[in-house]
């Protein structure tokens, strides 16, 4: 077994339309495993197959090396999950909503008092769960999910809706969660920033399609670093740039010249910096771009859009 989630060529199709093609991940054991895309690129319908409740078109996905499609009473055992919708009641206490689902997998009462404290809710665990914040029913549903220690978790968005001190809480919680439970996670999101912080690895899907997918911080290094500018005469510093073999793009304030993997950034910058001052180009800004999720994310998921020609 390679991976604690590993997926072969997974395609699932409704209609006409093609919701994920051809997906092949590899979820490391006790990774944190980002799964990012904007909305409508594939991830529900992913982790809806990973949990067995809709069925591939074709393609193959294994939770802890069991197949899903084959037996999916022993996938299920494999993983635990925190969709949208919680579905608890509110009128019920979170250990009593707990202690519905702890009955339906069959589990010993311990169950509840170890997941609690893993989520760090056992003094208001009595309290009905109509009184609880966001960020205390997502915790709840983290419980849920923990109920039978699974060793996959599969957590849809976690941070939704939740105010920034839920976000900065759950993110912590989240990072340190396999060192403490052992578990492998994987978190879908839409949010990079997000990603970026809790994720050792991640997969970026996109049109339904994985274009990415690795250890964040060897694809980080991996990236090739980027000039940001902002100049007077953008067709002019085209120009200019285009004979020191960058890429050009356009960036949301600004052009971004992206530097080949082994070239110098600080040579080719301060080069770039006297021909465009040579050429009597404005220049208003000028800078180096951290390497970064979004930079990664940019170059799998947007095409380049080239500069205008030169007049
Ligand atoms: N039951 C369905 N019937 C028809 N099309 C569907 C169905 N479920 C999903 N789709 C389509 O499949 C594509 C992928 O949807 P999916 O929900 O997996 O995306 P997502 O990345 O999870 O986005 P979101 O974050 O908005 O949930 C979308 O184009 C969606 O409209």
């Amino acid at each position: 077994m390679v991976g604690m989630i590993e997926t072969e060529r997974l395609t699932r199709r409704f209609g006409a339309r093609t919701a994920v093609e051809a997906v092949s991940m590899t979820v490391p054991d006790q990774a944190v495993y980002g799964f990012l895309g904007r909305n409508g690129a594939g991830k529900t319908t992913t982790l809806k197959m990973l949990l067995g409740l809709i069925r591939p078109t074709a393609g193959t996905a294994r939770v802890g090396g069991v197949d899903v499609a084959r037996d999916r009473t022993g996938a299920a055992r494999k993983i635990g999950a925190l969709l949208e919708a919680h579905g608890f009641y509110g009128n019920l206490t979170g250990r009593e909503n707990l202690d519905l689902s702890r009955r339906l997998l069959g589990l010993p009462p311990s169950e509840i008092d170890r997941v609690l404290s893993v989520v760090e809710m056992r003094a208001d665990a009595g309290r009905r769960v109509a009184g609880y914040s966001l960020g205390m029913r997502q915790r709840l549903g983290l419980a849920r999910a923990m109920l039978g220690a699974p060793p996959v978790l599969v957590l849809d968005e976690p941070t939704n809706g939740l105010d920034p001190d839920g976000i900065a809480e759950m993110r912590g919680f989240l990072r340190d969660l396999p060192a403490r439970t052992g578990a492998t996670v994987l978190l879908s999101s839409h949010l990079l920033g997000e990603i970026e912080q809790i994720a050792t690895h991640v997969g970026v899907i996109h049109q339904g399609r994985l274009v990415l997918e690795g250890e964040l911080a060897a694809l980080k290094a991996a990236e090739a670093p980027e000039i940001t500018l902002r100049v007077d005469d953008p067709q002019r510093a085209a120009a200019v740039l285009r004979r020191w073999d960058l890429t050009l793009v356009e960036g949301a304030d600004g052009m971004i010249a992206r530097l080949r993997p082994g070239q110098d950034h600080d040579q080719v910058a301060a080069g770039l910096n006297r021909a465009l001052v040579e050429q009597g180009v404005g220049v208003f800004a000028f800078g180096a771009r951290e390497r970064s999720l979004e930079g990664l994310y940019r170059q799998v998921t947007e095409n380049t859009q080239p500069l205008p020609e030169a007049a």
